[in-house]
C-alpha cells in the first residue's frame, strides 16, 4: 500500500478551492471563534451541516462545551476577519473586529456575512487530528451579497456572481483581485 505523506496530501489540498468562514461558540464554556475552510452540508432534511475542528484548536473545549456553533460565510470585505480567527491571538481581540449579534443558540453572528448558519451539533466523530462536528441548522440569516471569499493555492480570491444573474457564478479567475 502506498503511504501519502502530510505534505503530499496538504499540496493536493491546496488545490481544492474551498470557501471561507469563521465558526464561532458561545455559551457556559465561553466564547471562542476560528477560521474554517473544512465545512459543508451534509443533508436537506433535516439541515444538517458537517465542520471539521482540529482537536489543538483553542477553540476546540468552548465549540465542544457549549454544544452550539454558528458558521459565518464570509464575503470579499473580509480576509483581514479571517486571517485574525486563523491566527493566534486572543478570541476577544478576534471578535473585536466584527459586530455581532445571535440568533437562536447564542453563538455570535456576524453583521455582514454573506449567510449564517446557527446550529446545535448533534453528533462528533474523531478522525485522525480532528473532531468532524454534526450539527443541525435551527436558524439561518441570509444577506444579498453576491460575493464570496475564497481559499485557494494557499492564498484569498474573491468570486462574485455576475450583475446580470444574482444566481449564476462567474469563474473564479475572472474575477481575481
Ligand atoms: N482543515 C483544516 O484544519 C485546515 C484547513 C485549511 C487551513 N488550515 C490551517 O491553515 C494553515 C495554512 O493553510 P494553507 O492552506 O495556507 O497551507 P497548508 O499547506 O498548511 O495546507 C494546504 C491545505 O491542506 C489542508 N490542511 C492543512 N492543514 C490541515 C490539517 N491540519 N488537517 C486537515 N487538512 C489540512 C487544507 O485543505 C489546506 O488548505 C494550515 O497549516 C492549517 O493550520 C487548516
Ligand atoms: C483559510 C483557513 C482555513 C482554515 C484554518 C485557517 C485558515 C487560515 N484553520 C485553522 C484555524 O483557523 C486556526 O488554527 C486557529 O484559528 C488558530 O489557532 P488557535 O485558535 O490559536 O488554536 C482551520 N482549523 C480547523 O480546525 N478547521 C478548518 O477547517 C480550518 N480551516
Amino acid at each position: 500500500m502506498t503511504m501519502i505523506g502530510c505534505q503530499d496530501y496538504r499540496d493536493a489540498m491546496a488545490c481544492l478551492g474551498a470557501a471561507v468562514n469563521i465558526v464561532t461558540t458561545d455559551g457556559a464554556e465561553g466564547r471562542a471563534g476560528f477560521t474554517a475552510s473544512a465545512v459543508c452540508s451534509v443533508t436537506d432534511d433535516p439541515p444538517t451541516l458537517l465542520v471539521c475542528l482540529n482537536r489543538s484548536s483553542s477553540a476546540h473545549a468552548s465549540v465542544l462545551g457549549n454544544g452550539v456553533i454558528c458558521v459565518n460565510v464570509l464575503s470579499a470585505d473580509h480576509e483581514a476577519l479571517s486571517r485574525l480567527f486563523g491566527s493566534g491571538v486572543p478570541a476577544d481581540q478576534r471578535f473585536g473586529a466584527g459586530v455581532w449579534s445571535t440568533l437562536e443558540t447564542g453563538a455570535p453572528v456576524l453583521a455582514d456575512c454573506t449567510a449564517a448558519f446557527d446550529c446545535r451539533i448533534s453528533e462528533v466523530a474523531n478522525v485522525g487530528t480532528h473532531d468532524v462536528l454534526f450539527c443541525s441548522v435551527v436558524a439561518l440569516k441570509r444577506s444579498n451579497l453576491a460575493d464570496n471569499l475564497i481559499y485557494f493555492n494557499r492564498r484569498y480570491h474573491v468570486v462574485r456572481a455576475s450583475q446580470q444573474d444574482p444566481n449564476h457564478c462567474v469563474p473564479l479567475m475572472e474575477k481575481r483581485r
